[in-house]
């Protein structure tokens, strides 16, 4: 069985960050550990609150699962300040983790904050830097790209733009701003560059709280799995929306997606 770590917040309502992540692994077939950054106490309508891990604690927890149980593939979600990024920057880089997912969460679709504003340089510059990819999505990616994305044309281009400083690969994920899913990823690796579309139909579901920490948990997945870069994301995307046109409805704002859509 592998192996996969989840780095990131815990979601009380248990749509989005760990809890999502774990739900997902255990649909993958991975054995899921985990390393809490932050408590939000969140739901379907808002996050209504954060409290942070110390980062001697979220140190602590790195260091016990990397020197028992040593992880196939490493997600990362919420890191929320800097302190914490470069605790966990230290430790990726002492134990050598490998398969880095990175999801620059920044703000949650129902509007809360979950990245301090003096945080994001540390995100670029200390984990960005060591992720094999990175999954931002429209409003992250004109973060750190710099410049606004209306078209599939600036999505190729802020790929380019972010990938120009980093060695691994971004997707740009589209569910933010199109009629349809599209996804655009650059892959970069020791092979060379390739660009690839994954045309995705929008699902008429408003419930889509969590899909992007889904789709970055089933990608370090496959990754562990053994799955060339393109064939864990294509694979991963498939999961979501798997997820998604099961239509759970659950709580009162954007809900959950249905993790056990394949059992039925
Ligand atoms: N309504 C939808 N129908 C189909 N796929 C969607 C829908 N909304 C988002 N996705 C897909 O879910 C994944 C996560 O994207 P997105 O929602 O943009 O990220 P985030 O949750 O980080 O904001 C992407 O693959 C995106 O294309
Ligand atoms: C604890 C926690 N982590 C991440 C998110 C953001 O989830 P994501 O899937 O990126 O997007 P939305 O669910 O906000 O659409 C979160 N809300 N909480």
């Amino acid at each position: 069985m592998k192996k996969v770590l989840s780095i990131a917040g815990s979601d009380s309502s248990g749509g989005a960050g760990i809890q999502a992540d774990i739900k997902t692994m255990i649909a993958h077939g991975s054995y899921a550990m985990t390393v809490i950054t932050v408590l939000t106490a969140q739901n379907t309508t808002g996050v209504y609150g954060i409290s942070e891990v110390a980062p001697e604690f979220v140190e602590n927890q790195l260091d016990c699962v990397f020197t028992d149980i040593f992880p196939d593939a490493v997600k990362i979600g919420m890191v929320y300040n800097a302190a914490i990024i470069h605790s966990i920057a230290g430790k990726l880089k002492q134990y050598q983790a490998r398969n880095i997912v990175l999801d620059p969460v920044m703000v949650a679709t129902s509007g809360g904050r979950l990245l301090s504003d003096d945080s994001i340089e540390s995100l670029k510059t200390e984990l960005m830097p060591l992720a094999d990819l990175i999954t931002p999505n429209i409003p992250e990616a004109e973060c750190l790209c710099g410049f606004g994305i209306h078209s599939r044309l600036d999505m190729v281009r802020a790929a380019k733009e972010i990938a120009a400083t980093y060695a691994g690969s971004i997707l740009i994920k589209g569910g933010h701003l199109f009629e349809s899913a599209d996804d655009f990823l650059l892959i970069q690796d020791r092979k060379g560059s390739e660009e690839v579309w994954f045309p995705g139909t929008k699902i008429d579901n408003p419930n889509t709280h969590g899909t992007g920490c889904t789709l970055s948990a089933a990608i370090a997945c496959n990754l562990a799995a053994g799955a060339e870069m393109k064939v864990a994301v294509k694979k991963a995307k498939d999961y979501v929306s798997g997820a998604l046109a099961a239509n759970l409805d659950l709580g009162q704002g954007s809900g959950p997606l249905d993790h056990g859509f394949q059992l039925t």
